[in-house]
């Protein structure tokens, strides 16, 4: 549905995409993290066509972008991070132009409109302006207007910025039904819990290019858990043995994190260290330790 290899792209002699490469299938959504600067909306803009990569290619459901971007163009909706939308124009009126740049005839178009708004709570603002819409409203309108014709590959980039929860929610509502209906949705964002939300595949991207790539379960399964006891801190410390030592470290006066691919043999160990904990937490590791382990920028 959307391939893209080798994809290189300078700024100013600095390679902001250096060969990055991802593939997403139909119904399939691909969560796109990493850091800021890590070449996300870069990648974004070469999809749809608004940036000239120097090497690579891309391809939008078996289209060469790179040779036939409007016609990859068509086969794709694309909400950019920064809020595009017609000032002057109402939302529907907005939704319409993009219903009928995608290709749909007037009914359908109105069909489309109808339910889009439906979805995206955007119903009792349809006849405003968008100019007087509020940012999340905006938000929203946005990303129907990425969604109205039915692409077949949806570009999100950070949709949910600055949406509040109820927005979010009708957000991630409508993005789970596309990709249910077969669109591959690549998805930007930094807040990491969406993408448990939306049982998104992960793409981590450093320094512009991917270092990782999979489901989450598969990608956080090589990472440390972690182990936090309390302890009274009137309460001398015992000796840490040599195996827990470099993995422990203070949280403040009364607690302790052990990260641990073996809890049950770690919090064994601290027992017989001499350890009396008041509490014990045992976390799994998550998108935050992958973050962590993975999208921090070189240098
Ligand atoms: N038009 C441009 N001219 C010059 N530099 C640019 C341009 N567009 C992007 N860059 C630079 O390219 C790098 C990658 O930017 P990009 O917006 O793709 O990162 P990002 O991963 O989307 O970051 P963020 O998480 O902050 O949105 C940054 O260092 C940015 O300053």
């Amino acid at each position: 549905m959307l391939r893209t290899e080798g994809l290189v792209k300078s700024y100013g002699g600095r390679r902001v995409l250096d060969g990055f490469g991802v593939e997403v299938a139909p119904g399939e959504i691909a969560g796109l993290i990493g850091h800021n600067g890590a070449g996300k909306t870069t990648l974004v803009e070469v999809v749809s066509g608004l940036v000239r990569p120097e090497a690579g290619a891309v391809t939008v459901c078996g289209v060469d972008a790179l040779r036939e971007p409007r016609a990859a163009r068509a086969l794709l909706g694309v909400a950019p991070q920064e809020l595009a939308l017609y000032p002057t124009v109402t939302v529907r009126e907005h939704l319409g132009l993009f219903a009928g740049l995608a290709g749909l005839r007037r009914a359908a178009a109105r069909r489309a409109v109808a339910t889009v708004a439906e979805e995206l709570m955007l119903g009792d603002v349809l006849d405003r302006r968008c100019a007087v819409l509020s940012g999340g409203q905006r938000r929203r309108a946005q990303a129907a207007s990425a969604m109205v014709g039915a692409p077949r590959l949806l570009l999100l980039d950070e949709p949910t910025a600055g949406a509040d929860p109820q927005t979010r929610q009708a957000l991630l509502t409508a993005v789970r039904a596309r990709a249910a209906a077969g669109a591959a949705v690549l998805y930007t964002t930094h807040y990491l819990p969406e993408l448990v939300d939306l049982d998104a595949t992960l793409v981590v991207a450093r320094d512009g290019r991917v270092v990782a790539r999979g489901d989450r379960a598969a990608l956080t399964a090589d990472l440390p858990g972690e182990i936090r006891i309390t302890l009274d801190p009137a309460r001398t410390r015992p000796r840490l043995t040599d195996a827990l030592r470099p993995r422990t470290r203070e949280d403040g006066d009364d607690a302790l994190r052990v990260a641990t691919f073996d809890p049950p043999a770690d919090l064994a160990a601290l027992l017989s260290c001499g350890y009396a904990p008041l509490t014990v937490d045992v976390r799994r590791p998550d998108l935050d330790d992958l973050y962590a382990a993975l999208a921090q920028p070189a240098g």
